[in-house]
């Protein structure tokens, strides 16, 4: 029932959001769109025939209503009507500019792009109306139809106060503004300009001796490649050929006289060329940002709306803290007189509350070792009658020792509370997750792109399925399903089963399975090495974009400055959240051991980033390599000392009081945290909310991968390798690189024809067999050989 309450309330406030917005529909757009263009049609030709027509017409004006009186304009008494109005009464030939801007906004309309550098050109159009129609308002008196009206009259104003030099030097002026800010004019720009005019002109005089030189270049081998290259920018050959005539020796053009020149020229040719070059694709990015804006991968789902924070529990904490004074003193007497019966005395002492902790800080009085208060761990617990008080001696940066004492009345810190707060809200990263409070009541939120890998243990019942939840609602009250798309592996079945709602907006999953959520261990040996493909293909994007992380890369992109012909796209973070860690690594041990380290060594800079859950934290599970992957570690309540320092190096989680009580750990310090709680219901509430929206048509697809089964057939018939097989090879012994991916990519050929070319290659000896997720062994070392062996298989 109450689910079905809150669908058709979620229902209802989507109707009702639709009822609000004011956009027009992409059908609307169209339809705008051509009448514009219509309108600007009509507009140039009433124009265009005003000029012939205007004089004729002009007795037609008065008669506009009387339909047998026409008008010789071509567009009837229309065309003259609306063209006395704009080229007499209003800026005379400048008013051409109005079907133009009108043409532009129909077309932007009509093609349905980003209309946000509208507005600069219809600005703009208007200051060019403005200042033709002023400048031309100065031939006023002998062709009134050049200025119109307004020109004449606003050029009148003008020369009233500064004369007709004054007009003049403003008119300049704005020109110039005009040329800088529109045109980005630059007096070198202008230099190279006329420069480049003055060679085409010399050129002219030498046609004959340029063909010359271009045909002994040709008929160079060399200069053939050169010339394909400088097809595409033939200014290159101009400038070129043109440097190469300059020389006196012109009318005779002699070939061996010519050529050594060429290379002193050359000198002076690549100095200029290479800023060209560079300019010219930041000039097209730029064109393309300014035509079309900034590339928006949020877009296809531009109506996307973030969970709300209604569909989070308050857990009746919304108050904060309840303050009991009489157990603070209470517990505070308890200390100093514990202490005091070990003659520890005491300088001064400080309480700091927390949602589940109360923190007492002490400073010690001079000469005490801080290492007897640490011993006493157990008989201030005693003393006290709690359970998980946490001795940390010295607090690291602050000259105190403190003593973790649990309060009676442990207070909820709810996902609401953390989600609405100000540090979340204005966290300016990558990935935010808000975990919850720390022992000051702080919020405690960090960059799960920095960590850049999480590692969560702790014994079973102790918040570990709350933390990854509250881990995966930050990410979902954050951050936009074009930016995040989650792998989730779920051992249990029944923990993320709730996330199947959104698996088409932020799931990301192989793409022969149908479930996004994995759930068979064995499904996840192919996913993580479907993982480590997508890992490859990101880095070689990078490489070619000549960034070093996916940030820098998105950047570029949503600058326009990749181009997605190149295979370039917008690159997704993408979370891979793995339950029940132990339970993996018991069925498939090395095998998913060995793509994880390698995903956990290098894919912090691609975006990839990986978190994993145990309740066993032992150390066949958290091997060495594991741990030393994974800075970022939290661990809730475990059982035993060695549990806690197989998590995080130290103890102090044996000591913890359950029920979201956790430390955590980026490197060195660990800071004791209450884990924000968010409910089951709570988290089917925002997978519900956004699974009702419009999603993209599947999840996220990752790259195929073609495990060590697929590829059974390995016979050697010639007559059935593939059309590309001796490209493939060509390809694989050059680079000595056994990889599939390498062919897809080298020879844009889809993932499972790539895979069958590998078998095939594997069959004729050219690459070793399957090696997990490492590239194959390459067996023919260079193309001689790979040669060789092709022509003795023909025979
Ligand atoms: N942050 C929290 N605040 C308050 N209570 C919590 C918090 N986290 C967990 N709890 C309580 O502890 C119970 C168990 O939590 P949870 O299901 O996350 O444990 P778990 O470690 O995942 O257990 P298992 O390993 O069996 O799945 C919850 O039902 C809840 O009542």
């Amino acid at each position: 029932m109450a689910k079905k309450r809150t669908k058709s309330k979620s229902k209802k406030t989507t109707t009702a959001e639709k009822k609000v917005s004011f956009k027009p529909s992409k059908q609307n757009k169209i339809i705008f769109g051509s009448l514009l263009i219509v309108l600007s049609i009509a507009l140039f030709f009433s124009f265009m025939s005003f000029y012939f027509t205007w004089q004729e017409d002009q007795s037609m004006l008065s008669q506009f209503a009387d339909r047998n009186a026409q008008a010789s304009n071509l567009l009837n008494k229309f065309g003259a009507g609306v063209s006395h109005f704009f080229m007499y009464k209003g800026f005379g030939l400048a008013s051409f500019v109005f079907p133009f801007l009108l043409a532009v906004t129909g077309l932007y309309l009509f093609l349905g792009l980003n209309g946000k550098r509208l507005i600069s050109k219809w600005i703009w159009g208007l200051v060019g109306v403005i200042w033709g129609s002023i400048a031309l308002g100065f031939f006023a008196a002998d062709f009134p139809l050049l200025g119109g009206l307004i020109g004449y009259e606003m050029n009148d104003f003008l020369q009233d106060y500064t004369g007709k030099i004054g007009v003049f030097l403003i008119l300049i002026f704005v020109l110039m503004v005009i040329l800088v800010r529109l045109f980005n004019f630059t007096p070198e720009g202008f230099a190279n300009f006329f420069r480049r005019q003055k060679q085409k002109i010399k050129s002219d005089f030498n046609e004959e001796p340029s063909i010359h030189n271009t045909q002994t270049i040709n008929e160079d081998g060399e200069g053939s490649i050169e010339l394909s290259t400088d097809d595409k920018v033939p200014e290159k050959i101009d400038t070129y050929t043109h440097k190469e005539n300059i020389p006196p020796l012109n009318e005779e053009a002699g070939l061996d006289v010519n050529l050594p020149q060429e290379e002193e020229s050359d000198i002076d040719l690549k100095v200029e060329e290479t800023p060209v070059e560079e300019e010219e694709t930041d000039v097209t990015a730029a064109r393309l940002v300014k035509d079309f804006g900034e590339f928006d991968p949020k877009l296809e789902l531009g109506n996307y709306k973030f969970p709300t924070l209604d569909l989070l529990e308050a857990h009746g904490a919304s108050g904060g803290i309840t303050i009991n004074q009489e157990e603070l003193e209470e517990n505070k007497n308890r200390i100093v007189s514990t202490l005091k019966n070990y003659k520890i005395g005491i300088a001064q002492i400080k309480a700091t509350i927390g949602p589940t902790v109360t923190l007492y800080e002490i400073v010690p009085e001079a000469g005490i070792r801080i290492s007897k208060i640490k011993n006493l761990e157990d008989d201030i617990a005693l003393s006290l009658a709690a359970l998980g008080i946490r001795i940390i001696a010295p607090i690291p940066g602050k000259g105190t020792v403190g003593i973790e004492v649990p309060n009676k009345n442990a207070t909820i810190v709810s996902m609401r509370s953390v989600i609405a707060s100000n540090k979340f809200q204005k966290a300016e990263m990558e990935l935010p997750i808000a975990f919850g409070k720390t022992i000051s009541n702080e919020t405690f939120v960090v960059d799960l792109a920095k960590m850049p890998h999480m590692l969560m243990a702790g014994a079973t019942g102790q918040g570990k399925s709350v933390g990854l939840n509250a881990v995966i609602t930050s990410l979902l009250y954050k951050k936009h399903p074009a930016e995040v798309k989650f792998i989730l592996v779920d051992p249990k079945k029944v923990e993320l089963t709730l996330y199947n709602k959104i698996e088409r907006h932020f799931l990301a999953k192989l793409p022969d399975s149908e479930e996004a959520i994995i759930t068979d261990n064995t499904k996840v040996i192919n996913t993580l090495n479907s993982l480590c493909i997508e890992m490859d293909n990101r880095y070689e994007l990078l490489k070619s974009a000549m960034v070093r992380n996916v940030k820098e890369y998105n950047v570029k992109f949503k600058a326009r400055k990749l181009n997605p012909n190149d295979g370039h796209k917008f690159l997704p973070y993408i979370v891979l959240v793995i339950d029940e860690f132990a339970d993996l690594i018991m069925t498939a041990g090395k095998e998913v051991e060995t793509p994880i380290a390698r995903l956990a060594q290098l894919a912090r800079a691609i975006g990839i980033h990986l978190i994993i859950a145990t309740q066993r934290p032992s150390v066949n599970v958290i091997t060495g390599i594991i741990k030393a992957n994974f800075p970022a570690r939290i661990a809730f309540r475990v059982t035993s000392k060695i549990d806690s320092r197989t998590i995080l190096d130290a103890q102090g989680a044996d000591q913890l009081i359950g029920r979201g009580d956790m430390l955590y750990t980026q490197g060195n310090d660990v800071t004791r945290l209450q884990c924000a709680f968010v409910d089951t219901p709570e988290v089917a509430k925002i997978t519900e909310y956004i699974g009702s929206q419009r999603a993209y048509p599947e999840a996220h697809l990752l790259p195929e991968y073609v495990g060590e089964e697929s590829g059974t057939s390995l016979d050697n018939d010639i007559a059935d390798r593939d059309a590309m097989f001796k490209e493939a090879a060509e390809v694989i012994v050059t680079a000595q690189q056994g990889s599939a991916s390498l062919i897809q990519r080298k020879l844009k050929l889809g993932y499972n024809r790539a895979g069958r070319i590998i078998d095939q290659l594997e069959a004729a000896g050219i690459v070793g067999p399957f090696e997990g997720s490492k590239a194959r062994q390459v067996l023919v070392p260079d193309m001689y050989s790979l040669e060789q062996l092709l022509e003795n298989e023909a025979k």
